[in-house]
This record gives C-alpha cells, structure tokens and sequence, in this order.
C-alpha cells in the first residue's frame, strides 16, 4: 500500500541527518495521499541508518493505524491534528534541530529580520503557548498540534504562507505541499533560527565605549592627558565630529 508515497517519505526523512536537522532517533516526517486519505510516517524510535521505506506507518486522519509492523512516530497525534486543520499541506516535519528549539524553549517566535526568512516565511514563525498540566497529561502529542493550530487561527496567520510553527519547550514543526518540501522549510527554518539569535545579539544593547573613556584609557597609554575631552585637541576634534 502506498509504496510510492512510502519511498518519498523514506528519501524525506533520510534527509534530516544530512542536512544536520536531528541526531539519534529525534524527528520524524510524514506525507500524505489526499485521495485516500491516508499518511505515511516514520515508525518511533528507528535510527536513520536501519530505516527502509517499508518502515513507514500507513496512518489514517482519524490517527489509527492502517498498515505497518512498527508504531508509528510518537508525534503521530501531532501530525494528525495538521492534516485535518491544514487541508492544503501535503508533508509534516518535526525535528529538534538546536537554534529552533533555543526560540522554542524561550517561548519565542523566529522574528522576520533577514531577506532568507521572507523567501519562505512571510510572517514570524509562530511559537505555540504552552501547554497546560492537564492538556499535557491528557493527550500531549494531540494538544500540541491543536495548539499550532490556535496560534495560527487566533493570529490569523495563512498556514501555507507561514508553514511552520514552534512547539512550546520542544521543538519545531514545518510543512510544505509535500515530504520533501517540509523538509527544505524545515531547514531554511534552523538557517534564520541562528541567523536571528545573532542578529539579536548584537542589536541588544549599545555597549560602545563613551568617547571620554576611550579618551582616558587611549590618551593615557599614549602620552596625552586627556581628561573627558579637556586640552585635548584631538578628542575636541572627535567631539566636534560628533555633533
Ligand atoms: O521529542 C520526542 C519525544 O519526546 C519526539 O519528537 C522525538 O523523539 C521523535 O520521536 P519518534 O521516534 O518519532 O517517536
């Protein structure tokens, strides 16, 4: 069944460790045949290098099993809830990859700051709330996706021009019209992560030097007493540059 969707979805997910997206057994994606309405994903706890297409779940939308010897993705829940929100999207990847996760354990959003976020992502990319001790205990993987869900529909955000969102405290997941799509959102996604949290670094704070200590310290070493810009030509010269 689905032996085609099954050999996309296999190269999809053998995609994640070469392009550095998880490590061990983390991560997972799936794809999904709209006519039949069934997803393929991969099975939970299976290193990369073991895994073959014949692997993979065959998953319903209502998330019960239809074809597989292994249990499907511990996100399957997650996956589900996507499928059934987001009709147009063809392919889910999650992953815990690093700069991601950082805007995700903080609870914040991967902001628009560069051009490589706008060829993919027209907004910031949203970071779910977190959830409740209740919703964790009841249906964790399923409360996670209805609260991607939340984000987008209370932000009235377009899943497909924003396909991506941050797990609270766990990770990302990203989506594309299908496995191998998500997969490359996925990484564009992990790109401007870290290209964000540098960015944000420098702009924190403005924590040049004052001109007068630079005066002090440079004028001092160097021969000149300089004392806040006093008889100092130079330094009233800077300070004229200045104004
Ligand atoms: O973070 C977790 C489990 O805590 C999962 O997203 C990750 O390990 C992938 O799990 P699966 O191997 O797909 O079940």
């Amino acid at each position: 069944m689905l032996e085609e969707l099954k050999q996309e979805v296999y190269e999809a997910n053998m995609q994640l460790p070469q392009l550095d997206l998880v490590t061990f057994t983390w991560g997972n994606v799936s794809g999904i045949d709209r006519q039949q309405g069934l997803f393929v994903i991969k099975p939970s706890g299976v290193a990369y290098a073991d895994l073959k297409p014949s692997d993979l779940v065959v998953v319903n939308l209502k998330g019960e099993v239809v074809e597989g010897d292994l249990n499907p993705s511990s996100d399957t829940p997650t996956h589900t809830v996507l499928y059934n929100a987001f009709p147009n999207i063809g392919g889910i990847v999650h992953t815990h990859s690093p700069w991601a996760v950082s805007f995700a354990a903080a609870g914040l959003d991967i902001p628009a700051l560069n051009t490589t976020h706008a060829d993919t992502f027209y907004t910031a990319v949203p970071a779910a709330r977190a959830l409740t001790q209740a919703e964790i205990e009841a249906d964790y993987e399923g409360n996670t996706g209805k609260a991607i869900v939340e984000a987008f529909e209370q932000r009235h955000l377009d899943y497909e021009a924003t396909p991506a969102a941050l797990v609270s405290q766990h990770g990302p997941f990203s989506w594309g019209k299908d496995a191998g799509q998500a997969v490359y959102n996925a990484k564009v996604l992990e790109v401007v992560a870290e290209e964000d949290y540098h960015s944000l670094q420098l702009t924190r704070a403005n924590i040049e030097l004052p001109q007068y200590l630079l005066d002090k310290h440079y004028y001092r070493k160097h021969g000149q007493d300089a004392y806040y810009g006093q008889n100092n030509a130079q330094s009233q010269t800077h300070a004229q540059h200045e104004k």
